[in-house]
Order: C-alpha cells, then structure tokens, then sequence
C-alpha cells in the first residue's frame, strides 16, 4: 500500500521529503480559494471511484458534494468575527487555515464530503496519506480524531449553523492502514435547543472493517455570548 502511495505522489512532482514545490504556490490566492474536494493525481482508484458514484448521486439532487478550501473566505470570517469574537482575537486570522487542508496534497488527508440534508447524513471518502503515521503503518488517532471531528462538525453545522465541539467520544475498534480509503459515515440524531447530537463510524470501502465509532455533541453558538481566549 505505501509503495503504489509513493509512486502516485511521485507524479505529483512532489516527492517524499520535499513537500516545497506545493507550497510555494500556495500563497497565490488561486491556491488559497482553490476547491480541493476535487481528485488530483494522488487519489488512489478506490477513492476515485467513491467520487464517481456519489457525483452521480448529486445528479437527481438528493446528494451534494461540498466544496472545500484551504481558507475561509474573507467575508465570512468577518461575519463570524463581527458576531462571536473579542477583537483581540483577530490577529493572525488572514495566516489561518484549515487544519485538514493544511497539509502538502496527497501528504495528509485527501477527501471529499457529500450531504443529504433530508436523511441529515454527511459522508466522507477519505485517503489517508504518508505525513498521518501513528504506530507504524497505522494512522494516528488524533489525525483519525480530526477527520471525525471534521465530518460530524459539517453535519451539525448543515442542521444548526455555527457550532463548536463540546464533547466528542470515540472508540477506536480497528487500525487504519495508512495510504488506505475509509468511509466516514455521520448521522444528525437530535438537535435539543443550542445542542445538536450527531453519531458517526468509520470503515474501509468494502464495510466489512468497522475501524471507529463516535459520538459528538456540538453546541450552536450563542451571538450574545463572545468567544474568550
Ligand atoms: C468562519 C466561519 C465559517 C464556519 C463554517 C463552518 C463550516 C463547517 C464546519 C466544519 C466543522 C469543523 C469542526 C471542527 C470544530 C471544532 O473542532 S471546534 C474546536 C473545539 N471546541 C472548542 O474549542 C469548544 C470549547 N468550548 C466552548 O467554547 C464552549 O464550552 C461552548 C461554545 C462549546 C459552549 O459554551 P456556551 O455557548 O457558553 O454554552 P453553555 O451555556 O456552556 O452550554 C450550553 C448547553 O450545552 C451543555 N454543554 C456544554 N458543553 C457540554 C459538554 N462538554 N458536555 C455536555 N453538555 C455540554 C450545557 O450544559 C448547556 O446545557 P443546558 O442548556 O444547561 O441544558
């Protein structure tokens, strides 16, 4: 698995070891408002496939794929400034960005997300790449944890708008071999006031690995409290 992961990195002109050739580009704004739920050439053909399959579900408009960027769009974090925050933290806020879009392509994590807001479930195909090692040739819990938090975090957002985790359990059942595809599958089960429950698990491509299970309370932010540091 990790051999045919370097060979396709390998064609991206970015090998192993010298990550710089992709950030070099990075601080063009082409780069920074680029959609990278989109395949590139280190997507392996399980996760091509996934892709295909879900873009034809969008077809009838039950399914939606989401666009996803390394940056936050200027308006919207002014908005979110503006509503929620002290001025002092809006330092630093044009350097920012995000945390699963950080990484060098095809080095972290690859994915796309696709929502159905009438069965409220958002799922993500994501590869997991070389930089994500935890025990060797397993992924890292936290890099596991990120893409939970990530993919439920979407899911409450589509049903309360602007949330922050409060509490997020997980079980990890079965290592993620790095350089693999897995499914991560949230579920919207109840929104209580500002509180919004979604569940989640996440297994490899053919179902039959169940490699975590998780929980997640995410609460919808309230305009009248600020966000302290
Ligand atoms: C630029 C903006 C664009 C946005 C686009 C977003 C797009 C997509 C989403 C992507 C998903 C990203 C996912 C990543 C999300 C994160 O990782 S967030 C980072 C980690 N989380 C935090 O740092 C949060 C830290 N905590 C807090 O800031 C606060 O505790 C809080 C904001 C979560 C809640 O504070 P507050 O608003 O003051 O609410 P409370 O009054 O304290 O609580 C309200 C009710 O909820 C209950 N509650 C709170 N926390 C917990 C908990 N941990 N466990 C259980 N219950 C909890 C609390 O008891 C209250 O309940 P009642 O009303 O009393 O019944």
């Amino acid at each position: 698995m990790l051999r045919t992961c370097a060979k396709r990195l390998r064609t991206l002109g970015s090998p192993l070891g010298q990550p710089g050739a992709q950030r070099r580009s990075f601080s063009s704004e082409k780069f920074i408002h680029k959609d990278y739920a989109l395949p590139n050439p280190s997507w392996s053909k399980d996760l091509r496939l996934l892709f295909d399959q879900f873009m034809k579900k969008c077809e009838d408009g039950s399914w939606k794929r989401l666009p996803s960027y390394r940056q936050n769009f200027p308006e919207k974090i002014q908005e979110f400034q503006t509503l929620y925050l002290d001025s002092s933290l809006a330092k630093g806020e044009q350097h920012a960005q995000q945390f699963p879009r950080s990484l060098d392509v095809g080095l972290g994590f690859e994915y796309v997300m696709f929502c159905n807001d009438v069965e409220r479930k958002v799922l993500c195909f994501l590869q997991v790449g070389p930089h994500l090692q935890g025990t060797p040739g397993f992924v890292h819990g936290g890099a596991i944890a990120t893409m939970i938090d990530s993919t439920t975090g979407m899911c409450a957002f589509r049903a309360g708008g602007i949330v922050m985790t409060a509490n997020l359990n997980i079980n990890f059942r079965s290592p993620i071999p790095l350089c693999s595809v897995v499914v991560v599958d949230s579920q919207l089960d109840k929104v209580e006031g500002r509180k919004v429950f979604v569940s989640c698990n996440v297994r490899s491509v053919d179902k039959k690995t169940l490699h975590s299970e998780a929980t997640g309370l995410f609460i919808k932010l309230d305009p009248d409290k600020s966000l302290k540091k």
